[in-house]
């Protein structure tokens, strides 16, 4: 007898749905052909450099084909003889559109490319995420003769300050010896004119936008800063925001604005504070001679640095500190009338042969400010020069000073200088107190410029938190005197009585020993009190308007 089966799985079996099934393995093969084809177009994009040569590559193959190699020897004849005659007749445009090029090319492909991430990894900067690595993508190569300036873009989770610590290894990885780092784009966007003018600063807007991920990245290939900078042309007339005073590390020419500020340079002895002040001066040689600019200088040292350049200078003082003292309080009185005719009127003070800009040079305001033994005399220059510094530089009355010792019991009004420069230094510390907090670690090593690189140091470029490296132009005193005698300052001319106030000087002690003063406005400012009313004065306080202690 046949039994029947228990369970009859005949009734349960579904009939499978094909047709389903081949459209969802259908949509699912279009759907990974899409991703790779979007692949391939990034890719094909992010590498727009290489077509050029791919389609160079399939001619030459399609050519050789049938034709042979005669047509690629023929072709290389003329690219050659080409060549040769852009070199010689435009050498400048062959350098920078061929051989530069070709260098940032080769460059990018052999030594960064094939080593980025073997270094990225050893120097730290790879992050891990979801079991596989985040690498900073390199995204240009542009090569000078000096320097090689890389831009990439991070991984998430870093800051530019990962890549100012590591500099030093980066540098070394990639076999140079310095590394800057920076989190700004450093060229400006170009001044566009002309008809197209309008749409190129569009593209600009775009090209140009703020990239808070990018990194830019400048390897110095070959320092150009080993060797000495020669004085550079004199201009015909000082632009006041671009003085060139020498070199910067890649090559460029460093400039300085010297409008509205005032400029602190720090350096260890006969490390080449003289060589700036030089530069500066020859810089602003032209507008000496002409009366737009007036140098009054001071040199505590006998005159062993600035003396040799007297010719430049409206007024020197070099041997008594009652005149250093005097000169400075002069300039407070130039700054105040000014301050008077301007009030109201603008903001920033425009240098005039009738109103020149003033520059007070001072070679070492340590001695000034902390050395100087009689205290009374100190005390009016302190005074002054915190006058100066704080209200002078709108006015066009500018103090520009060198010091050894940055610190701030040395140099109290370190802080009232905006712009600075930092030369070889003999402490770390000094580098800080010097360029402003961090800018040690954001890679000026001041302090490890070595004893021979003289006149070398770190600056603030305009708009860039990270320091550059600069070398400042040498003048030997042949040429000091040279350009004394070329550029001469015309005499002074001395301020009509009536429109200019005294200088500030500082009234007898009152009784109880405390120095008083009195108010110093200029005539058409004063009438506060009338003179025999300002008698009466309680000379224990200070009047209103009057000079601040
Ligand atoms: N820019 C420079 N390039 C090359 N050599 C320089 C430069 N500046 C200065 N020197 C050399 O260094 C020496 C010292 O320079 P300088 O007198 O300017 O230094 P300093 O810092 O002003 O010295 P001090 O501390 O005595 O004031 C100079 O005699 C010169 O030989």
């Amino acid at each position: 007898m046949v039994r029947a089966p228990l369970v009859n799985f005949r009734r349960f079996q579904i009939t499978a749905p094909w047709p389903l099934v081949w459209t969802l393995t259908g949509l699912f093969l279009l759907f990974r052909l899409a991703v790779l084809a979007v692949r391939f177009a990034v890719f094909a994009v992010g590498h727009w450099r290489a077509w050029p040569l791919v389609a160079f590559a399939v001619v030459a193959a399609e050519v050789y084909d049938s034709h042979g190699w005669v047509p690629h020897l023929l072709v290389l004849i003329v690219l050659g003889a080409a060549g040769g005659l852009w070199w010689w007749r435009a050498r400048d445009s062959f350098h920078r559109l061929v051989v530069l090029r070709s260098v940032s090319v080769w460059r990018r492909l052999w030594v960064y490319r094939r080593q980025w991430h073997e270094v990225m990894s050893l120097c730290g900067l790879v992050k891990k995420y979801d079991g596989g690595e985040k690498l900073p993508r390199l995204l240009s190569v542009r090569c000078t003769y000096a320097t090689d300036e890389l831009v990439l873009r991070m991984p998430k989770g870093q800051n530019p300050e990962v890549y100012q610590k590591a500099a030093r290894d980066l540098a070394y990885s990639f076999g140079t010896r310095h590394c800057r780092v920076f989190s700004v784009r450093r060229q400006a966007a170009p001044h566009r004119s002309g008809r197209l003018a309008w749409l190129l600063r569009l593209v600009d807007r775009v090209r140009f936008r703020d990239r808070p991920r990018h990194v830019w990245l400048v390897f110095i290939r070959r320092d150009p800063l080993t060797r000495i900078v020669a004085p550079l042309p004199v201009p015909a007339r000082p632009d006041f925001t671009a003085l060139p005073l020498g070199l910067r590390e890649d090559v460029a020419v460093y400039c300085v604005r010297l409008l509205a500020t005032h400029v602190l340079i720090g350096g260890a002895t006969r490390m080449g504070k003289g060589s700036v002040i030089w530069s500066l001066l020859r810089s602003l040689a032209a507008g000496i001679r002409s009366g737009l600019v007036r140098v009054w200088a001071i040199d505590p040292k006998g005159g062993m640095e600035l003396s040799i350049g007297r010719g430049l200078f409206s007024r020197y003082v070099d041997d008594d500190w009652s005149r250093m003292a005097d000169l400075l309080e002069d300039a407070v009185a130039r700054m105040r009338a000014r301050q008077q005719a301007l009030r109201g009127k603008v903001r920033v003070h425009t240098p005039t042969v009738d109103e020149p800009l003033i520059v007070v040079v001072i070679d070492e305001i340590a001695a000034l400010l902390a050395f100087l033994p009689d205290s009374e005399i100190r005390q009016r220059i302190t005074q002054a020069l915190g006058l100066l510094l704080s209200q002078g530089a709108g006015l066009g009355v500018l103090v520009v000073a060198a010091t050894q010792d940055p610190r701030k019991e040395v140099v109290s009004v370190r802080d009232l200088f905006p712009t600075r420069i930092a030369l070889g230094l003999t402490e770390r510390g000094h580098v800080d107190l010097i360029l402003g907090d961090g800018a040690r670690d954001r890679g000026a090593l001041a302090d490890q410029i070595p004893l021979s690189a003289k006149g070398v140091g770190y600056v603030l470029l305009d708009g860039q938190p990270e320091p550059a490296r600069v070398r400042f132009s040498f003048l030997d005193d042949e040429l000091i005197r040279d350009m004394a005698a070329t550029f001469p300052a015309p005499p002074e001319v001395q301020p009509e009585p009536e429109a200019v106030p005294a200088p500030v000087k500082p009234s007898p002690t009152s009784g109880n020993g405390r120095h008083v003063y009195r108010p110093t406005l200029p005539k058409q400012a004063a009438p506060l009190l009338p003179p025999s009313l300002l008698n009466a004065l309680d000379l224990n306080t200070t009047p209103n308007g009057g000079e601040p202690r």
